[in-house]
């Protein structure tokens, strides 16, 4: 079997341990003779790169050479996979992002409402630039983004690297919610196949089938979800606001009587209660500070001492959460061709008919040495097709303004946003924005 190079790009993420994990996990299917992090910030890379020799040392031998540096044609040449997670100006900007909003009476949450513009307007130039460095010195290699705010990048990738089918845009949440599903019915999320449209965060499950019998859940999730249920799930989803908007699905399904939401939806269907709902001072990004991120690199830090983690008090939970297995289930379909089904951000092409060909979509594709092919949807009914034309309106002004440098654009592209639609707040937001990501977005004018 070929043994893979891969690259995490954005090195230093919290999300990189677990992903480590799950690569020692699945080195019978996807075995790794190079592994690289990449990252901007020096320090939090050493750690994270220490971390990782200790780790492969104990569960990963097999690897023949580990390599962190922030320089990229080191880290980008010589590999087979890019697996980019970068978050451009750090939690920093995202308090930053979600501060604001609230500070203008809308929500403040990181890839939705105007945070998730601010956002978008930071990691676009970051991550083409690294994409460019990347085909540089790797031309052919897969590169999976999971950087946020996904729609947005990827509408910005699909239009400047037009034909380069080996980038693919993804997002774990639908998978998040499918663990849920299968938690809740005493199954596993590899027992469905789902059927589902929509965009990056602002989509519906259409069918949850029954990978072998055919079978579709659907109609029974609905009835059991309509209250919130106790399930069992990965830590983060502990944290308060988590469990909140897990229930907060009840109240979607209990208020529109087709599919089922990504728990997403809440901060477009109910704007004003989401924002009452949050603190203006202490947003989301203060809790990741101080919770995740914080235990995270503590305990990268605490095994870096020791020297060693099999068998220690800092050992690895065998069960690292469902984003990085995710992440490694579509290199394998990609390396070894399962052509399973995933959902995937991608070009339309005509799979949801009644919607434009250009737009970026999330639909379950198939997977395997050839890329990402796309099922057909159907069309889609009248509520959600205007709900979907406004919001992809509202992404693709975002991009217009990034590539044009517009103001105008920016402009209509908040007032767009189901999260904003006033003109006054809308420049109000742009004014202080714009500010704030001094040196990372482009000049507007
Ligand atoms: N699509 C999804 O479903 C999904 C799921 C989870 C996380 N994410 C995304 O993954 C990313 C990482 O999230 P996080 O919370 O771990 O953030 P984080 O800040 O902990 O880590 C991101 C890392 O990227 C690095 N970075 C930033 N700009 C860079 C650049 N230009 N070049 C190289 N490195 C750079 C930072 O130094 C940091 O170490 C975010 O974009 C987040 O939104 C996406
Ligand atoms: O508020 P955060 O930083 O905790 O989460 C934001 C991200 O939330 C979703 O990702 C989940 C993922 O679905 C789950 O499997 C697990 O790994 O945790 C992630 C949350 O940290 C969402 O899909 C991402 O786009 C967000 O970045
Ligand atoms: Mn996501």
């Amino acid at each position: 079997m070929n043994k893979y190079s891969i690259c995490i790009v954005g090195g230093a993420s919290r999300y990189t341990p677990d992903m480590l994990t799950m690569l020692c996990n699945q080195k019978d299917r996807f075995p790794l003779r190079k592994i690289v992090l990449y990252d901007n910030e020096e320090e939090r890379q050493n750690l994270m790169g220490k971390y990782t020799e200790v780790l492969f040392k104990d569960y990963y031998p097999e690897v023949e050479e580990i390599v962190y540096t922030t320089d990229a044609k080191e880290a980008f040449s010589d590999i087979d996979f890019a697996l980019m997670q970068i978050r451009a100006g750090r939690l920093e900007m995202r308090e930053s992002d979600e501060k604001i909003a609230m500070k203008h009476g809308c929500l403040g949450q990181e890839t939705c409402g105007p945070g998730g513009f601010a956002y978008g307007m930071r990691s676009v130039p970051a991550v083409v630039d690294i994409i460019k460095e990347i085909r540089k010195y790797s031309p052919d290699s897969w590169i999976l983004n999971y950087s946020n705010p996904a729609a947005i990048v990827a509408e910005a990738t699909k239009r400047i690297f037009k034909d380069d089918h080996k980038i693919i845009n993804i997002c774990d949440m639908p998978i998040a919610i499918m663990d849920m599903y299968a938690n809740v019915l005493g199954k596993t999320r590899k027992d469905f196949e789902p059927r589902y449209f929509g965009l990056n965060h602002f989509g519906w499950f259409t069918n949850i089938y029954d990978a072998k019998t055919g079978h579709d859940y659907l109609p029974e999730l609905r009835e059991i979800l309509k209250e919130p249920v106790e399930f069992k799930t990965e830590a983060l989803f502990e944290e308060p606001s988590w469990k909140s908007t897990f229930n907060f699905m009840s109240q979607m399904i209990r208020d529109y009587d087709e599919y089922l939401p990504n728990t997403y939806l809440q901060y477009y269907l109910y704007p004003n209660k989401m924002y009452k709902k949050s603190d203006p001072d202490y947003t989301r990004a203060n809790e990741v500070m101080d919770g995740n991120e914080k235990i995270t690199y503590e305990h990268l830090e605490k095994v870096v001492e020791l020297g060693r983690i099999k068998g220690s008090e800092y050992d690895v939970d065998p069960d690292a959460g469902c984003h990085a297995e995710y992440i490694v289930d579509l290199a394998t379909a990609l390396a070894n061709n399962t052509k399973e089904i995933f959902l995937i951000i991608t070009e339309n092409k005509g799979s949801i008919e009644n919607l434009d060909r250009n737009m970026m979509v999330e639909i379950p594709c198939r997977v395997g040495v050839h890329g990402v092919e796309p099922l057909t949807v159907g069309e889609v009914p009248t509520f959600y097709k205007g709900m979907i034309e406004n919001q992809y309106a509202y992404e693709k002004l975002t991009v217009d303004a990034y590539m044009e440098g517009s103001y105008q654009k920016a402009m209509k592209a908040l007032v767009l946003n189901r999260a904003v639609i006033n003109t006054d707040v809308a420049r109000a937001l742009l004014d202080d924005y714009i500010v704030a990501n001094k040196g990372y977005w482009p000049e507007l004018k």
